[in-house]
This record gives structure tokens, sequence and C-alpha cells, in this order.
């Protein structure tokens, strides 16, 4: 994608412009570093198309070296997870101007470099400018960086919800919303921590063989493995022989608060990529079995070799809508984990704050409970429902029981997830009197 040239047409009644626009277009002057270029197309697809940052940053990185990739992801996730803060420091700099998507871009990375990473040096300037180019929007990233660069900028404190808002840079509504839910320290502590970089941890899978002494260096916690350092996963030989998944901590907990038996009939709900699915058959010792639901066809295949690569053989994958999902046996336990908005996830997906919305919650939340209804329908008398969702956000907390747990991030340094269970249900769902 080539940067856009500027849109400055002449006024009206002038006269077209003479010149050939090439000519007076400003030249690019010093090279632009290849992580800093790939993270400015990410931010950019982010801005003009909506896109993913993790996708669009898997395509932009490509054939990077590593130390080129691992420094595009942090300048690219954090530009966009502090976008917030960005365009007030933008407006703060810059009142009143309109800026085109690639200087925004340019301008976002210059800003968060500066503010955020400690880099003032005239290079990461001069990158930015480049950046810009042949824009010439190339002069307003120039002298915003540089006004920064000699006066910094003082940001709003938290003390209020919209100073908190532009402080950790999430929406609002959002803010609001948890200063209502958990109050105004935790949502203080919450925000600050949806920030920071995520652990990486995996699950060490019981249904393989596993070498301890090949396994990455890090602190381990049960069948997790809280990982020092950097490890590429995907690339691992241990991901490629289902020795390892990726699943955070939080996520790892929800499969044994089902606590699902050898030999059992289970149903797993909305299954997809399989990290819980994969888990329930480990904790069953491949032995009955897991019939896991996934709704889109391609993450349905995602699941079945999911399933092939971890070894859990008792899997069997159906591709179907939750909501009308029928068997005609029930099952001794079922685990609903169904879409919702992902607010307890913020650190992995930095572009997930800016996509939810109200109203994206009000609709997730008659999903789930049309799936609750097909699993409680499902579930054998006397048998054991979990639900589980990786958010926060009260609305989605669809089974009501006392017999639940939670995650925060800046309490648990994991996903934020809220996990409920009826144990000895009826076909209500409610636990039997
Ligand atoms: C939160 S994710 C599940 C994560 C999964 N349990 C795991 O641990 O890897 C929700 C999944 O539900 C799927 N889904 C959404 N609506 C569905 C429906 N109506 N029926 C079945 N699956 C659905 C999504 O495609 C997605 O894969």
């Amino acid at each position: 994608m080539s940067p856009s040239a500027p849109r400055r047409g002449p006024g009206p009644g002038a006269r077209p412009a003479a010149r050939p626009p090439a000519a007076r277009l400003p030249e690019r002057g010093a090279a632009v570093s290849p992580a800093r270029r790939a993270a400015w197309t990410v931010v950019r697809r982010v801005l003009e198309q909506d896109a993913y940052a993790d996708r669009a940053l898997m395509t932009e990185a490509e054939g990077l070296e590593p130390r080129d990739r691992a420094l595009a992801k942090q300048l690219a996730f954090g530009a966009v997870q502090r976008r917030g803060t960005l365009d007030w420091v933008i407006a703060r700099l810059a009142p009143g101007k309109k800026l085109e998507p690639p200087v925004r871009a340019a301008l976002h990375l210059g800003i968060y470099e500066q503010l955020f990473l400690g880099t003032a040096d005239h290079a990461s300037v001069d990158q930015a400018v480049e950046l810009a180019k042949p824009s010439y929007g190339y002069k307003l990233v120039n002298a915003v960086l540089r006004r920064l660069q000699r006066e910094g900028i003082e940001l709003p404190g938290d003390e209020t919800i919209a100073g908190a808002a532009v402080r950790h840079s999430h929406p609002q509504w959002l803010v609001t919303l948890w200063w209502k839910e958990l109050g105004a320290d935790a949502t203080r502590a919450l925000l600050a921590a949806d920030n920071e970089p995520a652990e990486l941890a995996l699950r060490i899978n019981t249904l393989a063989d596993v070498d301890e002494a090949a396994l990455p260096p890090g602190r381990r916690e049960g069948d997790a493995l809280v990982v020092e350092g950097p490890f590429d996963v995907a690339g691992s030989p241990l991901f490629r022989a289902g020795v390892i998944t990726p699943q955070s901590r939080a996520a790892q907990m929800v499969a044994p608060f089902l606590d699902p038996q050898p030999g059992e009939r289970v149903l797993d709900l909305c299954a997809a990529p399989g990290g819980k699915t994969t888990h329930l058959a480990a904790l069953m010792r491949a032995e009955g079995e897991v019939v896991a639901v996934e709704r889109h066809p391609g993450r349905a295949r995602a699941l079945t070799a999911a399933c092939r690569r971890m070894h859990a053989t008792n899997v069997t994958v159906v591709q179907a809508d939750a909501r009308t999902f029928t068997s005609g046996r029930p099952f001794d336990r079922v685990l609903v984990d169904p879409p919702c908005s992902g607010l307890g996830t913020l650190r992995t997906h930095p572009d997930l704050r800016w996509k939810v919305t109200p109203d994206a919650i009000a609709g997730l939340v008659v999903v789930q409970d049309r799936i609750l209804a097909a699993a409680q329908a499902a579930l054998a008398p006397g048998g054991t429902l979990v639900y589980a969702t990786c958010t926060i956000s009260a609305a989605e907390d669809r089974l009501a029981s006392e017999d639940r747990f939670r995650t925060l991030p800046h309490v648990d340094g994991t996903d934020g997830f809220s996990v409920a269970r009826v144990t000895g249900a009826t076909r209500s769902g409610q636990p039997a009197a």
C-alpha cells in the first residue's frame, strides 16, 4: 500500500494547476527501518480498514528478522492500544487539523515512541516524518514531534472518568461501565494493567510424551508454564508435536472447573479454536466422549486440526449452531464458552477496546442466552454445567450461581474471565433443591 498524495485541490474558480504534481511532492529522505514501516502499515490498516491488528501484523511482518518483528509488534500494538491518548495529544498540539490516515498513523507511532518508549532522539522523529511523505502532512508531523520533544506534555490525571479514559486510552463508555461495576480504584488499576504486555502462558499437554528438559524456561503452575523471555510458539517443534499449546492461565482454569471424568459424555458448545476442548479431553485421559460444537466452517476445521495435533482422540467435532443444537442422548457435563465481548483480553487484542460497543454487548447477550438454554436442555439430570466468558461486564454473566470464580488482569496477571457453575442441575439449569 503506498501513501496517498495530499488532497489539496484548487479552490472554487481557481485555474487548474499548471505544475506536474509529482514534481512538487516532497522527496523521501532517510530510509525507514523495516520494523517501523511494518508497524506503520499495521496502524494504517487498523485506522483505514478496521483491520485486526494481530492479523495485519502477521502479513506485514512476514519475512522480517525476529528482532525487527518483535519491534514492529511493540510499536504497532502500542500505537493501536494507546490511540485514545495519542489522539488527545494530537488535538492538543495540532488543534483543529484534519489529518489523512497515513499522516495520523505516522504521528501515532512518533508520539507513542516518545511518550511510552522514551525514544526521544532525532532519528525516531525523522523516521515518522519520512513515513508521512510524500504527503505534505509531513510538515505537521515534524512540527508536532519536535514540539513534544522540546516541551513534553502533561496527560490528564485519572481521578475522573474522562481523565482516566484519556490517560489510560480506553473508550469513555467502558471506563464508565467499569467505574460503576468495579469501583474507581479497581478500574484505574485495570485500565493500567490493560496496557501492559501480556504474559505468555502455555499448557503442557498430558496426552503427549513430555520431555520436561525440552520445555522453554519459565514458571510452572500445574500444567501451565509461564514462559520467561521470547519464545516462538507456532514455530516450535513442541507445538507441532502437540506437547504445548498457548492458553492463558485464566483460560486453563475453566476445564478443571467442569471437572470431566474419564468415560463421561461431555458437550463443549462454541468450541473453536479448541483450547478448552483439548483440555477437557486431556483431563478425561481421552476416555469417553467430547462433542465439540462450532458454527463457523473454517473455525470448525481449525478445531479438528487442533484436536489431531493435541492427541485429543475422543473428540467429535460437529459443525452446527449451538443455539439450536440438540442431541438424542443427554450429557454428563456441558461447557458453554459463548461469543462474548472479550473485554478481559485487551492486553492481547490491542484494537478490541475500539471495536466493542454497548450495542454489541446487548446483541451478544441475546445469543448467549439462547446458547445457554440449549446447553441446559442437553444436560442430564444431576449433570454439571459451566458457563465461561473472557470478559468483564456484568451483563454477560448469564448463569446465576453462587458457585463461580473471576480473574482480573490487574489482580491475577492473566486474562479477565467470569466462570459460573451449576452442579446437580435440573433441566432448567438451576441447582436442584
Ligand atoms: C469464545 S470462543 C470459544 C473459545 C474456545 N472454547 C476455546 O477455548 O478455544 C467462541 C466460539 O464460538 C463460535 N460461535 C459463535 N456463535 C456460535 C454459535 N451460534 N454456535 C456455535 N458456535 C458459535 C465462534 O466462532 C468462536 O469460535
